[in-house]
């Protein structure tokens, strides 16, 4: 039997880790040229591997993922893995390092674990083990990850107002994971995401101490009818303050401009 919250994310970071290993060799088998067949082929072959393992070890519990026909029966679900089986798909396609698998589990309500393997089966991150970030050198500016494909403008005026340095990333678990390291401080995003995109990692933020919530302030939600959770921001949790005034003043002028 299982039902240990460990017992949950040691097989959240087991899962997370096998397909990572898939996709790194289902890339090695690829034409490099063709990005798209490769995007498809990373997609279909994680998530094909994640659905059988979660089958096997939790045959009772629901599913949420990117890759599968979602079904309604996880609204009245008491568990419910959410996954991504291949976050950062472009960047996978293009042979680049930031992408990753997500797998989380939501039980009665809330996110309890996850895990998020970083680019390959070598570095996963998981919420029962993960350390909290090293202290920032508080000399440097600050460093808000953004997306290097669709960076928001929010997080741009967000910087420029902090003398924060944007570092362009793929795979928001890639980003989010990139606070948990200290690598960054801040991730911001806006525009559109889905749940899966977020859950994994920030089962893992949170874990590490960290502030995660929507833009404006309010709570990161998970397992909702409609998985369109378009805006977050992670950070170190002494920034998040001063990183939502500032957020708030910047979408508040970004609101008065759309008005006038
Ligand atoms: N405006 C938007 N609408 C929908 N999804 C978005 C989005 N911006 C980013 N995402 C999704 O968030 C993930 C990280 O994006 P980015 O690298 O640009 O930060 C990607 O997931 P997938 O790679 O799983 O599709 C991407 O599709
Ligand atoms: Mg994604």
């Amino acid at each position: 039997m299982h039902s240990t919250a460990s017992a949950d994310a040691a097989l959240a970071a087991s899962v997370a880790r096998s397909a990572a290993r898939i996709l790194l060799d289902i890339r090695a088998a690829h034409d490099p040229q063709d990005q798209r067949g490769l995007k498809d082929a990373g997609d279909a072959g994680a998530q094909a591997h994640i659905a059988e393992r979660l089958t096997q070890s939790r045959p009772g519990d629901a599913v949420l993922s990117e890759e599968a026909k979602d079904s309604p029966a996880r609204l009245s679900a008491e568990r419910v893995w959410i996954v991504d089986p291949l976050d950062g798909t472009r960047e996978f396609s293009e042979g680049r390092h930031d992408w990753a698998v997500h797998v989380a589990l939501w039980e009665s309500g809330r996110l309890t674990d996850g895990a998020v393997a970083l680019g390959g089966p070598d570095v996963v991150l998981d919420s029962a083990s993960v350390p909290s970030p090293p202290p920032r050198d508080a000399s440097a500016p600050l460093r808000m990850a953004v997306s290097r494909s669709r960076p928001p403008a929010v997080a741009a005026t967000a910087a420029a107002e902090l003398g924060a340095v944007l570092v362009p990333m793929g795979s928001a678990g890639a980003k989010i994971c990139a606070v948990v390291t200290g690598e960054v401080d801040a991730y911001v995003h806006g525009g559109g995401q889905f749940e899966w995109d977020s859950a994994a990692p920030v089962a893992v933020a949170r874990a590490a101490g960290l502030h995660t919530s929507r833009l404006d302030g309010t709570p990161l939600i998970y397992n909702r009818a409609d998985p369109y959770l378009p805006d977050l921001v992670v950070c170190r949790p002494e920034l998040a303050g001063e990183l939502l005034a500032v957020i708030g003043r910047a979408l508040a002028g970004a609101e008065e401009e759309r008005a006038s």
